[in-house]
């Protein structure tokens, strides 16, 4: 199976490593500034206990030369649209295209420019950034992901991709039910990245402070009924075990939206808290801090995008 790996940034780099690790045919799409480190460096994962470096196959836009059988997308919401026009040479008609992005929005995007059975439904669980040598760095904690097609009908490449992920240094499970993964990945980071935009902190530093776990219950609690309301539902499990992330005493996590905050990069605002948002709206389903959310990285947005 040909995989081209769409961005290899924290997850895209992550998870094409491991398949190169394992063996697997694997290509990466990067733009000349990413190319550029990876031609001299290669592509390394720093975590815990030790790392590891592959030389990747890399193409640039321009570059393609035939189809792959997957499209491993792991560029941000922001960059999607100019990330479609790059690898759509890459798209033949046995081609699927597998999401990692965390929200819903991309997947009406991408169904609408390369049909509906051709785009999987994609979850990741894991915590990887960029450092400023332009390595990998996993924290550790699960490397997940999650995958499968969105409706009845399986493409008969799932089984392909069900192949090439097995015996690979990642988890990877074949869900039956994708789009609700989805939905309970969507609630998780929306609440994670909450928690820790609003309070400009770690978990840890927000449940050190007096209200600050109550104040995270109560994110995990809204966004919850949220998705309830819009008829899907996250299981309880999901919900306690969200709750007890965000309430863990001395607990390092962060969000990767935090991190973009902080570092006073983009962020995918709209993708993750302004459809929710909206979605919250529809339904009449309270969103007082989901809303103080949306609004203070709208205007952090807004700040960066004018910047130019
Ligand atoms: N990081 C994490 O722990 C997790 C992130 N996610 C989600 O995964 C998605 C990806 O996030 P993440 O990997 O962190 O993001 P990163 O910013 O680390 O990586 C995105 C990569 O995509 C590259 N890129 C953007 N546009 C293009 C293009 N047109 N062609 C080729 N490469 C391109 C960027 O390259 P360049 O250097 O050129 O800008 C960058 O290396 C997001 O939706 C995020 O919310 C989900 C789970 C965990
Ligand atoms: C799991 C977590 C919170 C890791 O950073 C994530 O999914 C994200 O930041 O996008």
């Amino acid at each position: 199976m040909k995989i081209l790996v769409v961005g290899a940034g924290a997850t895209g780099g992550y998870f094409g490593a491991r398949l190169v690790q394992g063996g697997r045919d694997v290509t990466f799409l990067v733009r000349p500034g990413r190319a550029g480190v990876l031609r001299k460096r290669g592509l390394r994962i720093v975590e815990p206990g030790g790392g590891s470096v592959v030389e990747p196959n890399l193409v640039e836009a321009g570059g393609l030369d035939g189809t792959y059988d997957l499209v491993l997308l792991s560029v941000k919401a922001t960059g999607l649209d100019a990330a479609i026009e790059d690898f759509a040479p890459a798209v033949g008609p046995g081609t699927v295209i597998l999401p990692v992005l965390n929200g819903m929005r991309h997947i009406e995007v991408l169904a609408e420019r390369f049909g509906d059975e051709a785009v999987l439904g994609g979850a990741a669980r894991v915590v990887t950034t960029v450092n400023d040598e332009g390595d990998i760095v996993r924290v550790g904690g699960p490397h997940l992901l999650t995958y499968g097609a969105r409706s009845t009908s399986v493409p008969d490449q799932v089984a392909e991709v069900e192949k090439a992920f097995t015996g690979v240094g990642f988890d990877a499970v074949l869900s039956d039910d994708i789009v609700e993964d989805m939905w309970t990945k969507w609630a998780f980071i929306t609440s994670v990245g909450a928690v820790t935009c609003l309070m400009r902190g770690s978990v840890g530093e927000v449940v050190a402070v007096p209200g600050g776990a109550a104040f995270a219950g109560a994110v995990v609690d809204e966004v919850a009924a949220i998705v309830a309301a819009a008829g899907h539902p996250v299981s309880e499990t999901a919900v306690e075990s969200t709750r007890s992330t965000v309430t863990t005493p001395g607990s390092p996590l962060t969000s990767s939206l935090y991190r973009d905050l902080v570092a006073d990069q983009s962020v995918e605002v709209e993708a993750l808290f302004g459809d929710l948002l909206e979605v919250a709206e529809r339904v009449g389903a309270p969103a007082p801090l989901l809303g103080l959310t949306t609004g203070l990285l709208r205007v952090h947005q807004a700040r960066v995008t004018g910047r130019g």
